[in-house]
Order: structure tokens, then sequence, then C-alpha cells
């Protein structure tokens, strides 16, 4: 049976675990504080190990899946017992594989990159995946099956990793403020804020739909829903008065920016 172990447990490991066949695999975890990483293997359904090294060691698989903040700490940790028959992923933003080699020290060392996004905890995230040269195609298969249980998968060159951080990453939070401000202004015109968020979630997961299945370019979906002399286009034109496109362009430049100087 394969082995998977994830070191850090926090919101997405959880997600991740959560969507995998326990019957399948082996999986292991480990974080900071025993007692805690036994009640959540309790609750995982998955096994608690006491260290990195022990984990490392009981692995084929070692997902790192701590903050971009801890990662040379937990890389210092687990050198010592790290070989090149293990393949090591990492889900932390702003970490290139070149970076994640040079943590790892080991030459050749296989090494995948994967950014997957908050909708994991529904089995909906959008993740990207890249690869080093020492990673075989079994190991890179394997890998890439973990995250298409838990969504879709996009292998993209390593230049655009930035960028996709951005707009599946970190864009849920801004899809999430978007959808929370329609709701808001639903409040402010009368209506219950759960009512108001209820209707704004389906709107927004059926454009989602709409966009993939006409295959149309948005704007054209915005001209379908904007009658001449109309409502929408009165709404269109404020949008823009206040400087939406741009608004939100500048937001995913920032954090593109942000995620290149993370480390
Ligand atoms: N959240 C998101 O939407 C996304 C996050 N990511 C990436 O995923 C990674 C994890 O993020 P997320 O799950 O949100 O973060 P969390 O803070 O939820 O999880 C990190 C976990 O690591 C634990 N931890 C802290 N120090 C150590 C240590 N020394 N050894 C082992 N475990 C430790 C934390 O424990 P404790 O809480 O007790 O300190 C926590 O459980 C990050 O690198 C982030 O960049 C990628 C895509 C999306
Ligand atoms: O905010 C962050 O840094 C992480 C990476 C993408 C989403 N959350």
């Amino acid at each position: 049976m394969k082995s998977i172990g994830f070191i850090g447990v926090g919101k997405m490991a959880t997600a991740i675990i959560s969507g995998l066949d326990k019957q399948k695999f082996d999986i292991f975890i480990s974080g900071h504080d025993l007692e805690k990483t036994q009640a959540q293997a309790k609750a995982l359904g998955v096994v608690a190990v006491s260290s990195h090294k022990a984990l490392v060691s009981k692995s084929e698989l070692i997902i790192l899946s701590i903050k971009p903040q801890v990662l040379p700490k937990v890389a210092d940790e687990i050198l010592s017992v790290l070989t090149k028959d293990k393949t090591i992923l990492s889900i932390a933003a702003g970490f290139s594989l070149d970076d994640l080699a040079h943590l790892m020290t080991l030459e050749n060392m296989p090494i995948i990159r994967v950014m997957p996004n908050i909708n994991a905890q529904i089995g909906r995230s959008t993740s990207a995946i890249v690869k080093n040269d020492s990673v075989s195609a079994d190991s890179f298969d394997f890998a890439k099956g973990i995250f298409e249980t838990i969504g879709s998968v996009f292998e993209i060159e390593e230049k655009d990793f930035s960028t996709f951080t951005a707009i599946a990453g970190s864009s849920p939070a801004y899809i999430y403020m978007f959808m929370d401000a329609l709701a808001r202004a639903g409040v402010l015109h009368g209506m219950p804020k759960a009512l108001a968020l209820s209707i704004v979630a389906d709107t927004v997961a059926a454009c989602g739909e709409m966009v993939k299945i006409s295959g149309e370019n948005p704007w054209t979906l915005v001209d379908q829903v904007s009658s001449p002399g109309g409502t929408t286009v009165s709404g269109v034109v404020s949008l823009e008065k206040n400087r939406f496109v741009g608004t939100v362009i500048d937001a995913i430049t920032a954090t593109i920016e942000k995620e290149k100087h993370l480390k």
C-alpha cells in the first residue's frame, strides 16, 4: 500500500486527508504538539507519529503542509533522514522547486509543488502542479491523483505559479468578499442577510458554470444581461466609474508580488 505523510495538519492538510480513501493508503501525520496531532489523527482516521523524522521514514510521499514561515525549520529537521527514494511535495506559497531543492540540500531530490485552494474542503479545489526532473512519471501520477480526488488539477509551467496562486489560491477570498458585498447590499435594501447570501451563492455558482458551459467570453455574457436602457447597464457603468476591473487587477498584482517575496 502506498504511504503518504503530512507534516502540519491545518486547514489544507485536513481538507486533503478528508478526501482520501483511507483503505487505499497508509496515511501518517505529524505536527508540533503530539497530543493535538493524536486527536486529529483519531478524527481523520489516520496515524499520528511523534516526529517529522519518523514520518519521513514511514512515508513514500511527504506533503509539506505547514506555513511558508515554518518550512525552512521543518526542512532542517528532516534533512538527516531524507533519501532520494522519497518524494517531497510542498503546498506552501512562495517556495519554488529550486528553493525547496536548496532547502533539502540532497542533489536530485524528487520534488513536486502544488497550489491547491480552500475549496478542497468541499472536494472542489482548483490546484496547480509542477515537478522537477527527478520525479518519476509514477510518483507524479500518484501525487496528481491525490489532488484530483479533491478537485481539478492544472499542470502549468512553474513561471505561472505566482499568477495561479493569485487567481486560484487566494482568489476565493476575493470572491467571498464580492459575495458578501452583494448580500450586504441586499441587507441595505431590506432583505435578511441569510436569504440574500443564499441567493448570491446560487447566482455565483451558476455564473461559474455558465462561463464554462457556454464557452462565451464573460463580457459577451455581460452584454446578454444588459438590456438597452435597463437595470444592469446602470450598475455596470457605476462599477466602472469606481474602477472595478482595475481594482481587481491591482489586487491580483499585489497578490503576485507578495507571493514572489514571501520567503
Ligand atoms: N489556506 C489556504 O487557502 C491555502 C494555503 N496554502 C498553503 O498551505 C500551507 C498550509 O496552510 P493552512 O493549512 O492554511 O495553514 P494552517 O495554519 O491551517 O496549518 C498549518 C499547520 O501547521 C502546524 N504547524 C505549525 N508549526 C509546525 C511545525 N513546526 N511542525 C508541524 N506542524 C506545524 C500548525 O499548527 P498550530 O495551528 O497548532 O500552530 C497548523 O496546524 C501554507 O504553506 C499555505 O501557503 C495553499 C493554498 C491555499
Ligand atoms: O494567503 C496565503 O498565503 C495562502 C496561499 C494561497 C491562499 N492562502
